[in-house]
């Protein structure tokens, strides 16, 4: 077995190997270690290898998804060995003492689960391959449990942006991938709580990409794709590749490619996704995020497709309009909405379960969610047919709820009402579906009647009234009567055999028992086999269909987005955004949704604020003191511009928006060491992301960009962003400081304007309104803050003590910014930079190198270097 054992485990590789011996899965070894500490099981050891106890540890069968869960969580990777044939088998093969055959059936990885128990069922399961080709970079993502395909070639800058959008689990690259510079900084980060495997680098080439697509869909040309680039199909093979490995041959559903069209979508970088706490929050929790804030959906597949909206909004007005009048509908009608929602509630997850079906892994139970989700739609569709007025979303996406019937009335004759998950007993075909699987039954049970009179007849004929007919795993079907009474059975023509003595009882057979025992078992053994087959038929029905049940489980998940962004805006008093294609923002009444959400209950009022940036005022400074609502201002027109985009109503009174293609958010240095790099280094290479990236009908918002420094090069960089973003970028953008000094900026940059948000000081309190005001702040309010948050008396003293001279000292001499009034503006210096450097390069280039004498050249070259050193 040892030998068996190791062979497996040599295959297994890396992967913990579940060892199948009867109802435990074994651990061995290292594994055994590993898994009994992250399982919190006990570690025991069996038999000697080279001498030393094999250490060992189990699991039951019937619990191991539990197991199996923790272990995913935890990192691990599972090799699954199941029992081949059966010791019946074995025995008629090799003997009394064969070895059962093993092999591995399956592995279980994170990214690639179907099991509804180790699924969330509320976010999608991603895995992703990366490829490197010369052609560039590329990545295939996939969530099996539902079929989503998806294949997006990529500036590998913008890998780690990718990776964060999809939420991925797992991902995977060639063996010995060596990425370039950039990516080495990005990429470890990104892939910190995602599980990575490398696989053999032939898998990820175009070639083998490309056949493995063609043999997966059974297609003999990609035409029908579009094109698909080759570093795309790179990343293909890598991924498809991988997917027949993990499940032993047995392929999973992936719908046709979706070839990712960036342009269609707004970009939004990794750094604004987890500043925005888009999808979770900064710690990586749901609760928090704008997600959670706003879901309303009653579905696993509804929050699941609002998760890939919030974190991929649209471009395409057109396309939000769609969306957008489709929420309107349902948030017109409470009642319709209430009707949808209860629904919806009733209908299983359809996609999850379908992906089990595709990967052989369906259970009776899969089945019969099928069947009712397939039926309840039936009822939503003629319910929308019976309505007069329906958006046009919604009459695009009608059609798939058609065609489904023949296959529903085919499972709901089949199928009992609740199927089983384990199919090994049966017992999930319904009466009447089969007239033989009926007969079959009807044995058993007039055999089981057959048996309860028996039991009657012999208590008569032996006069023992406490003699009963019992049934246990071993003997199967006896006689037991109480000790006291085991002789009047023991005579040798009573009819009975005697088969065990207990301490209280005697256990006998007789020939009508045995019987009546074999018309049961044999019965039963042939009704479970006529079950197998039917599900294996009904499961191949479900297959020709699949394509069609997806689609009709992503309808309903579109359905169900919808509705939920219609309750919470009639819950939470949202509105509906107008889109347009210019360089155009104008909120009235913004409020942050999840800021808004944690006051509830408080005292505190959400104080709303508008805000408005159009061509001529595109930039606005915001100052204001401390705690007094900055941040929360600047993100939540982040966050309407987002949520707009995706197709959802906005927490504010109204909201025109020009359609934004990149979202930039921004925060100066926090206390993120996360990433290993120091935090004001990762505000800078954020903030450079910016300037290169940013176009005009970008929007950016920069929270207290340079406070990470020292005071003089935090406010130059500063100033010298602000002056860039104004001048070069020319996008939409919020800029919130404490630098009062930046203020002067706006006598020179036309497009910019000041703001603050207000505070007043009342018998030596502070009030922070959270109200935005024209103007620059009047002053800082630091001290009454730090008063406020209980920074003892004598040293809030001494520190008045401390501002009273500075600022004395500033009035004195100007402050900190004094001469930065003579500073030239930004394009000009720019410019004055450029000029200088192409003198050198015209005198270069007016030169005759030929005509020079050695002598001449190298004084020409010393007279060079020297203009370059003086600038
Ligand atoms: N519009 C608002 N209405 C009501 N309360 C608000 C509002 N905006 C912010 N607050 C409250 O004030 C707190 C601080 O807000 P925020 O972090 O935005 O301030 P800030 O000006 O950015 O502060 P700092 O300069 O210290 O970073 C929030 O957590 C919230 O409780």
């Amino acid at each position: 077995m040892m030998v068996q054992y190791l062979e497996l485990k040599a295959k297994a590789q890396d992967c913990l190997l579940f060892y199948r011996m009867g109802d435990f899965f074994e651990l061995f070894f290292d594994d055994a270690k590993n898994a009994a500490e992250a399982l919190d099981i006990a570690l025991t050891s069996r038999g000697a290898h080279n001498g030393d106890p094999i250490p060992m540890c189990g699991v039951p069968v019937h619990s191991a998804e539990g197991y199996l869960a923790r272990l995913i969580k935890a990192g691990f990777r599972v090799a699954i060995a199941e029992q081949t044939e059966t010791p019946e088998q074995a025995k008629e093969r090799g003997g009394s003492k064969a070895l059962v055959t093993r092999d591995i059936v399956r592995y279980v990885t994170a990214g690639t689960l179907t099991e509804e128990s180790l699924l969330d069922a509320r976010s999608n399961n991603m895995i992703v391959a990366l490829a490197f080709t010369a052609d560039g970079m590329a990545l295939a993502a996939a969530d099996i449990s539902t079929g989503y395909f998806e294949l997006l070639e990529i500036e590998s800058v913008d890998a780690a942006a990718q990776l964060a959008r999809l939420g991925v689990k797992e991902v995977i690259m060639a063996d010995g991938t060596d990425y370039d510079d950039k990516l080495a900084h990005i990429l470890p980060h990104a892939l910190q709580h995602v599980q990575v495997t490398h696989r053999p680098a032939a898998h990820f080439s175009s070639k083998a990409g490309e056949a493995a697509i063609k043999e997966y869909y059974g297609i003999t040309t990609l035409d029908s794709f579009g094109g698909i680039g080759r570093s795309a199909l790179a990343a293909a093979g890598g991924l498809l590749a991988y997917l027949a490995h993990v499940g032993q041959g047995k392929m999973p559903y992936l719908k046709a490619p979706y070839l990712f069209d960036d342009s269609a979508y707004m970009a939004i970088d990794q750094a604004t996704r987890e500043s925005l706490e888009i999808i979770s929050t900064q710690d990586g929790q749901r609760k928090g995020s704008l997600l959670a804030e706003i879901d309303q959906s009653v579905t696993g597949a509804g929050a699941r497709l609002l998760a890939q909206d919030l974190s991929l909004p649209l471009c395409q007005m057109e396309v939000i309009n769609l969306r957008l009048e489709l929420v309107n509908w349902f948030y017109d009608s409470g009642i319709l909405r209430e009707n949808i929602r209860a629904a919806l509630k009733q209908i299983p997850d359809m996609a999850r379960a379908m992906g089990r079906v595709v990967s052989g892994r369906a259970s009776p139970r899969d089945l019969g969610q099928l069947r009712d989700g397939i039926g309840k739609s039936i009822m939503l569709k003629e319910q929308f047919g019976a309505l007069d007025v329906r958006p046009k979303l919604l009459d695009q996406i009608l059609p798939a709820f058609d065609g489904h019937g023949a296959l529903y009335d085919i499972l709901s004759r089949a199928l009992i009402e609740s199927p089983p998950t384990d199919s090994s007993n049966g017992g999930y075909i319904a009466a009447g579906y089969d007239a033989a699987l009926d007969e079959l039954r009807n044995i058993s049970t007039n055999a089981r009647r057959a048996i309860a009179a028996l039991e009657q007849k012999y208590k008569e004929a032996t006069g023992v009234t406490s003699l009963k007919i019992k049934h246990n795993a071993v003997l199967g079907y006896f006689v037991e009567v109480p000790a006291k009474h085991g002789d009047v059975l023991m005579q040798a023509d009573s009819g009975f055999a005697h088969r065990q003595t207990m301490a209280g009882a005697v256990r006998f057979n007789s020939p009508e028992l045995h019987e009546e025992a074999m018309q049961i078992i044999s019965a039963g053994t042939h009704s479970i086999a006529a079950e197998a087959a039917h599900l294996e038929d009904l499961i191949a029905q479900i297959l020709t269909r699949r394509d069609a049940i997806i689609a009709l489980a992503d309808a309903l998940a579109r359905i169900d987005v919808a509705q939920s962004h219609a309750s919470k805006a009639a819950l939470s008093n949202w509105t509906q955004p107008i889109l347009r294609d210019d360089i155009y923002l104008d909120i009235i009444g913004g409020r942050h949704p999840v800021v808004e959400a944690s006051l509830k209950g408080s005292k505190e009022q959400f104080v709303a604020n508008d805000c408005g940036l159009f061509p001529e005022k595109r930039l606005w400074l915001v100052s204001g003191p401390n705690m007094g609502g900055k941040s929360t201002f600047l993100r939540q027109n982040a966050l309407i511009i987002l949520l707009a985009q995706a197709g959802a109503f906005v927490p504010a009174k109204s909201a025109e928006i020009g359609i934004v293609d990149r979202l930039f958010s921004r925060v100066g240095a926090s206390d993120n060491l996360a990433r290993g790099r120091s935090t004001f280094m990762v505000e800078m290479v954020e903030t450079a992301a910016i300037l290169t990236q940013a176009t005009s009908k970008s929007f950016v918002i920069l929270d207290e960009v340079g406070r990470g420094t020292s005071t003089y090069d935090g406010l130059a960089i500063a100033w010298a962003v602000v002056e860039a973003i104004h001048d070069m970028n020319q996008c939409r953008c919020l800029f919130a400081t404490h630098y009062h000094e930046l203020s002067r900026l706006s006598d020179r940059l036309g497009a910019m304007s000041l703001h603050h948000v207000r505070a007043k000081e009342w018998k030596g309190d502070l009030i922070l309104l959270h109200e935005l005001a024209e103007g620059p702040a009047d002053r800082s309010y630091g001290i009454a803050v730090a008063s406020l948050a209980g920074l003892p008396a004598p040293v809030v003293g001494r520190a008045k003590n401390v501002l009273d001279q500075l600022e004395e000292g500033r009035v004195a001499t100007g402050g900190i910014a004094a001469g930065l009034g003579e500073l030239p503006l930004f394009s000009a210096a720019l410019d004055a930079a450029e000029a200088k450097v192409d003198r050198l390069r015209e005198k270069l280039s007016d030169l005759d190198i030929d005509a020079l004498s050695p002598r001449e050249a190298l004084d020409l070259l010393y007279e060079l270097k020297q203009q370059a050193e003086q600038g």
